[in-house]
């Protein structure tokens, strides 16, 4: 029997391509370096991320039955996610994110999520037939979403009755899939995890700092808004008010990741029963740790 998940994490689940070479890269440059392969996508991070933390999620996505496909099954399964409610389709390919890295940090990557889009709502078949919930009894619990899903679906999702039981935590796929998360801005309950340049993308404008984007968040429709601004202050936006905490100093090592570390860590604090200050304070505790390069993976 499949243990119960304490969180479902729907979206992106494929490989990730990362070519890193120490030297100094341009456009056109051809350099010795190493290309590895590892499990990705946003919902996929968030997911390991959240386990990182001691919660047991399961993944909602589309991967294909190539040889490809199987590998990635048995890879994310060997690092602790439920992967039994995964689309497997038959036709489509398993996705692919490729990025290279030189010493200047990233040159340029490319996302193809075609599988996932095509497959559309079929990776939502598990919350409609019953093994996770149905229209009679909606899914009850945790579901961390990223936006690598098209903007129909996602505008799906933000009215259907599928999810509305479900404590809804969404997050972009990159700054230029933002605006895709524009539903859950007239959503009643979704909570935005988003950095100040995703909320200025969804408002069409520009924030100079998190706590007047959670302000601009909340005028424009969104029930609960999560802003962060790398090393300046984060806020968390509801109808209530704005919360605004600013994140430990440290020596920073690391950022890609960063914004995943504290969504998960905020949704951990809160499912333990934290206040939103106590939520936000172990987010940007969690976050500074991983910046600084102390959960090194
Ligand atoms: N330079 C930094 N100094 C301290 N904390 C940081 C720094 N950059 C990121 N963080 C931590 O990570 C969180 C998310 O970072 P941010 O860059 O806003 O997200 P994203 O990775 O989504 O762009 C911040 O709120 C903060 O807690
Ligand atoms: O359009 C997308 N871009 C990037 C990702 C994922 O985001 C991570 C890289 O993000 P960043 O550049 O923020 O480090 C990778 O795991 C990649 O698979 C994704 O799912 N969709």
């Amino acid at each position: 029997m499949t243990t119960r998940p304490d969180i479902l994490c729907i979206g992106s689940v494929l490989w990730d391509i990362i070519g890193r070479a120490p030297s100094h890269m341009r456009q056109g440059s051809d350099v010795p370096g190493r290309i590895t392969r590892l499990p990705g996508g946003v919902a996929w991070n968030i997911a390991m991320t959240l386990a990182r933390f001691g919660l047991r999620p399961a993944a909602l996505s589309a991967i294909g039955q190539d040889a490809e496909g199987d590998e990635l099954m048995t890879a994310c399964r060997e690092m602790g996610a439920i992967m039994d409610y995964v689309y497997r389709s038959a036709d489509l390919p398993t996705d692919t994110y490729m990025a290279v890295e030189g010493k200047n940090g990233l040159i340029a990557a490319i996302a193809d999520a075609h599988s996932l889009e095509a497959a559309g709502d079929k990776i939502l078949a598990p919350l409609e037939n019953g093994t996770l919930g149905s229209e009679a009894a909606p899914y009850g619990g945790l579901i961390a979403l990223d936006g690598n899903l098209t903007q129909r679906l996602l505008d799906q999702i933000a009215r259907s009755t599928l999810f509305a039981a479900a404590d809804l935590r969404v997050a972009p796929a990159s700054p230029g899939k933002a605006e895709r998360l524009m539903p859950f801005l007239r959503h009643s309950r979704a909570v935005l995890y988003v950095n100040l340049e995703e909320a200025g993308t969804l408002c069409q404008t520009e924030f100079s700092s998190s706590q007047a984007a959670a302000e601009g968040l909340l005028k424009r429709g969104a029930a609960r808004a999560l802003v962060t601004d790398g090393g300046n202050a984060a806020s968390d936006g509801t109808a209530d008010g704005v919360i605004t905490q600013q994140p430990p100093a440290v020596m920073v090592t690391r950022v890609t990741g960063a914004g995943d570390t504290f969504m998960a860590a905020h949704i951990v604090a809160e499912s333990q029963g934290s206040s939103r200050e106590e939520a936000l304070a172990r987010a940007l505790t969690a976050a500074a740790k991983y910046v600084s390069g102390e959960h090194a993976t």
